[in-house]
């Protein structure tokens, strides 16, 4: 099993964790908005990071971005393997035509 599969079951367990023992449960008991706030802050820090850090602060910013992505897939019910699902369909398409390929919702 990947690392990131491995992190979406463990998110999953830890959700039913009690929120002062478990970070992930803390979180989701959060709620929603909270996670998103999560997401959108771990996503500036990584491009901060990638304009003014080391290589390093990158590496480590890009973890926190990936993990919190994962608790918001996981509070929303996406499985994880959707979203590569998703990658592989746009595999060998190019990415100025993967638009224009996209079904409507
Ligand atoms: N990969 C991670 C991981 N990456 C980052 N973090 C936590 O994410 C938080 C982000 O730090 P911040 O300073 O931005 O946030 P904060 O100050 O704690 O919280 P806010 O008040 O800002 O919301 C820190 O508390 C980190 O410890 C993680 N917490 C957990 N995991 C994984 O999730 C598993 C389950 O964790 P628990 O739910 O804590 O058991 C762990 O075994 C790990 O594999």
């Amino acid at each position: 099993m990947d690392t990131l599969t491995r992190l979406e079951a463990t998110i999953a367990q830890r959700r039913k964790a009690s929120p002062d023992d478990s970070y992930v449960a803390k979180l989701n008991a959060k709620g929603l908005p909270k996670i998103c706030e999560k997401v959108g802050e771990e996503a500036t820090e990584t491009v901060i990071a990638a304009l003014a850090g080391t290589d390093a602060e990158l590496t480590g910013e890009a973890a926190d971005l990936l993990f919190h992505l994962l608790v918001l897939l996981g509070a929303k019910d996406i499985p994880l393997h959707d979203v590569l699902a998703e990658l592989d369909r746009r595999e060998g398409v190019s990415g100025l035509d993967e638009k224009a390929a996209r079904t409507p919702d």
